[in-house]
C-alpha cells in the first residue's frame, strides 16, 4: 500500500540523493560521449577504444557511490518500508521534469536492490513499469539542441542542403572536398527519388548529434516524402591524407540494422534527452526491439531493464517450453532457448571434460572481454543476468535434468516468492541473440544439394548458399584478426548465422589476444618415426598456435573445401596472423565498415572510371 502523507522528512532527503547520484552519472557519461568529437576530429584513436570501453563501468560505479552515500549519510538500509515508500513517491516527484526519467527509475532500481536484501520487497515497490512518460520530452532551455533538425530541400538544392547538415555538426577539421563528396550524396539520394513527386512535407530529418565508433562519425537521419520515410546514415571517416570524407550513404531499415547491430561496439553520441534519440531510431528500425537500441547507445543498463520487460511480457503472452538448444551441445556453456524467443539462455558449467582447462572465472572474464572490446560485428554481445526465475511448468523436465547434471550450483527450485508456484532458479546467466548455427546451415545446405540434384536450379541454390557462409565464415575470422582477436576454436557450429546472413561468432571460452599468441609453423620432421607418429612430438607452448593444423577440422567436405581455399586459404598460413600480430603491435588501428564495401564512394566511383 501507498503512503498517504509524506510525512518523513529523511524520505525527502534519500530521494534526492538518489537523484544526485544518477544526475552525476548521466553528466559524467553525457561528457565522455561529448568527448568522442574531439577524439575523432583529432584521430585519436586508442582514445577512442579506451573510453568505449571504459565508459561501460560508469554505471556501476556510480551505483556504488549512491549506494555507499545513502548508507553513510541516512543509514538508508535499516529505514522502515514506509519510509522507502515515500522515498519512491519524492522520486516520482522528482522525474516529472526530468530529462532521462527512465534511466533515472532504472538508477533507483539498481541503488534499491543494492541496498534492501532483493527479497526483502516487493514488485510494487521498484520501478517494474515506467511511472513517468518518455513522450514529447522536450529542452526548453535556450540555446539547447533539439533532438533532431529537419531541412526542406528542392531537386535543386539538395546538394546545398547536403552540405548545410554536415557543416552544421561544425566538425573541427577539413573536408577534403566537401561538394564533391554531397556531390555523391546527392546522386544517391537522387536515385531514390527519380519519377517520385516531390510532396509538400518533402524534408530531410537528422539527428542533432553525430554518432562515433571506432574510426568513424555517422549522421542519422531519415527523408520524409508524402507518407515514404527513407532512413539514411552517412559515414564520414578520415582519408589517408587524414582529410574527412563521406564515405557511403547507406538507406533503408537494413542498413540501418548492420550499423546498429548487437555484434558491434557502442556508440558515443552526446544526447540531452536519450528517449527522443530511441524514438527516432525506432522509426527508422521498427522491428529492433527498443532494448538494443538502447544498448547501441551505451546505455546497457537501461538495455538490461528493458529486456527483462519485453521477456516477461513474452513469457506471459506465450505458452512453449524452455528447452535444450538445437545444435550440438557445449562443453563448457549450457544453452536453452525458448522456441517462440529470438534470444539463447547460456549458463555455465560446473565442470568441463577434458581437453578444456578453465574456471568459472576465467570463463566470465572471456565475455566480460568480448563485452568491453570492439565486436566488429561479428561477435555477439551479451546481457548478463543473476538469479533469473522463470515458471517450472514452462521447463521441459530433460531440460532440468540437464542443468541439475551439468550446473547444480546454478540450480534453485522452489517457490521464492510465495505465491504458491514452483519457479526455476538460474543464479547466472548470459542471454544472446539466437542466430542458426553455422553447422546446422551448412547441413541443411548440404542435405538440401543432395535431395535436389535432379532440379538443377534447387541444387544451385543449395551451393550458392554453402558458397555464401563459407566465404562469410572466413571474413568474419579476418574482421576478428584485424580487430586483435584469436577465436581460439573456430569450428562451424561455434559460428552463427543472422537474419541478414552475416557469420557471427559466439563461443568466448578460447578467445585470446592476438597480440598475446605465439603463431608457428609446424617444425619439419626430424625422422620418418617422427613423421609417422600420430602424435604431436614437437613441443608446444601454451600460447603457441599452428594455423595449418586448422585444415583437417575445417574442411572434411569437399565443396567447402574448394570455396574456403579459394578464398581463405591464407587463414592456414602461419604467416597471415603474424603479420597482423605485428601490425596491431605497431599500433595500428583496423579500419571497421558496418556495410559493404561495394557502398563506399571510392569504390563506385573507381568502378564508373573503369
Ligand atoms: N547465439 C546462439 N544462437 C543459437 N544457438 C546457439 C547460440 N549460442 C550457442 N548456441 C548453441 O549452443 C551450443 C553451445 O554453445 P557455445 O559454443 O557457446 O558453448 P561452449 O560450451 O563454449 O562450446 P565449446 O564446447 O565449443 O567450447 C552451440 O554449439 C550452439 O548449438
Amino acid at each position: 500500500m501507498f503512503p498517504q502523507r509524506l510525512d518523513s522528512p529523511l524520505a525527502y532527503d534519500i530521494a534526492k540523493a538518489m537523484m544526485d547520484g544518477f544526475n552525476r552519472h548521466y553528466r559524467l557519461f553525457r561528457t565522455e560521449s561529448a568527448r568522442a568529437k574531439h577524439r575523432f576530429e583529432t584521430a585519436d584513436w586508442h582514445g577512442q577504444q579506451r573510453a568505449q570501453r571504459e565508459r561501460i563501468e560508469f554505471y556501476d560505479l556510480r551505483v556504488k557511490e549512491a549506494t555507499t552515500r545513502l548508507e553513510k549519510e541516512f543509514k538508508a538500509g535499516e529505514q522502515p518500508m514506509d519510509v522507502w515508500q515515500q522515498v519512491k513517491l519524492h522520486y516520482i516527484g522528482l522525474l516529472v521534469d526530468h530529462h532521462q526519467p527512465e534511466l533515472a527509475e532504472t538508477f533507483f532500481n539498481s541503488v534499491t536492490t543494492k541496498i534492501l536484501h532483493r527479497t526483502h520487497f516487493h514488485n510494487d515497490f521498484i520501478f517494474v513499469r515506467p511511472a513517468v512518460s518518455t513522450e514529447y520530452i522536450e529542452n526548453d532551455e535556450p540555446g539547447a539542441l533539439p533532438t533532431y533538425r529537419s531541412y526542406y530541400p528542392t531537386r535543386e538544392t539538395l546538394g546545398e542542403t547536403v552540405e548545410r547538415i554536415i557543416t552544421n555538426f561544425q566538425l573541427q577539421r577539413a573536408f577534403d572536398d566537401l561538394p564533391r563528396d554531397a556531390g555523391y550524396v546527392v546522386q544517391a539520394m537522387s536515385a531514390r527519388l527519380v519519377q517520385v513527386k516531390l510532396r509538400a512535407n518533402f524534408q530531410i530529418q537528422v539527428l542533432s548529434s553525430l554518432f562515433f565508433r571506432n574510426k568513424g562519425a555517422y549522421v542519422v537521419g531519415k527523408i520524409i516524402n508524402g507518407f515514404n520515410e527513407v532512413p539514411f546514415a552517412l559515414p564520414i571517416l578520415h582519408n589517408k591524407a587524414g582529410a574527412l570524407i563521406i564515405d557511403a550513404c547507406l538507406f533503408g531499415e537494413d542498413d540501418m540494422q548492420g550499423l546498429f547491430s548487437f555484434a558491434r561496439a557502442y556508440f558515443m553520441v552526446d544526447m540531452e534527452i536519450p528517449s527522443a534519440y530511441v524514438q527516432f531510431l525506432r522509426s527508422l528500425m521498427p522491428r529492433k526491439p527498443r532494448n538494443e537500441l538502447y544498448n547501441a547507445l551505451g546505455l546497457a543498463k537501461q538495455g538490461k531493464t528493458l529486456f527483462y520487460r519485453d521477456f516477461l511480457y513474452h513469457t506471459k503472452h506465450s505458452s512453449d517450453k524452455f528447452r535444450i538448444a538445437p545444435g550440438i551441445k557445449g562443453m563448457v556453456m549450457l544453452v536453452f532457448d525458448l522456441p517462440s524467443f529470438p534470444y539463447v539462455f547460456k549458463v555455465i558449467k560446473d565442470w568441463y571434460p577434458p581437453p578444456k582447462d578453465t574456471t568459472r572465472e576465467q570463463i566470465k572474464g572471456k565475455y566480460l572481454l568480448v563485452k568491453q572490446h570492439d565486436r566488429v560485428g561479428r561477435m555477439a554481445d551479451t546481457l548478463e543476468y543473476s538469479e533469473v526465475a522463470f515458471a517450472r511448468d514452462r521447463f521441459e523436465d530433460e531440460l532440468i535434468e540437464e542443468i541439475r547434471k551439468f550446473a547444480p550450483s546454478q540450480l534453485e527450485i522452489s517457490d521464492r516468492d510465495g505465491d504458491g508456484q514452483e519457479e526455476v532458479i538460474i543464479k547466472h546467466l548470459y542471454i544472446e541473440r539466437r542466430m542458426i548455427p553455422l553447422n546446422i546451415y551448412l547441413q541443411e545446405a548440404f542435405d538440401a544439394g543432395r535431395t535436389s540434384e535432379a532440379d538443377s536450379a534447387a541444387a544451385g541454390n543449395a551451393r550458392d548458399q554453402i558458397e555464401a557462409a563459407v566465404i562469410e565464415y572466413g571474413n568474419a575470422i579476418k574482421d576478428l584478426v584485424a580487430a586483435n582477436i584469436f577465436p581460439g576454436d573456430m569450428l562451424w557450429k561455434n559460428f552463427g548465422v543472422t537474419r541478414n546472413g552475416k557469420v557471427v561468432f559466439y563461443d568466448y571460452d578460447e578467445i585470446e589476444y592476438i597480440t598475446d599468441c605465439n603463431f608457428r609453423q609446424v617444425p619439419k620432421a626430424r625422422n620418418e618415426e617422427d613423421e609417422m607418429s600420430g602424435e604431436v612430438w614437437y613441443k608446444v607452448g601454451p600460447h603457441d598456435v599452428f594455423p595449418e593444423t586448422f585444415g583437417p577440422f575445417l574442411l572434411g567436405n569437399d565443396a567447402v573445401r574448394d570455396v574456403f581455399m579459394k578464398h581463405h586459404a591464407d587463414l592456414l598460413e602461419a604467416s597471415f596472423w603474424q603479420q597482423h600480430k605485428e601490425r596491431i603491435q605497431a599500433g595500428y588501428v583496423h579500419d571497421v565498415f558496418p556495410y559493404e564495401r561495394n557502398k563506399r564512394f571510392v569504390r563506385k566511383v573507381a568502378q564508373a572510371v573503369a
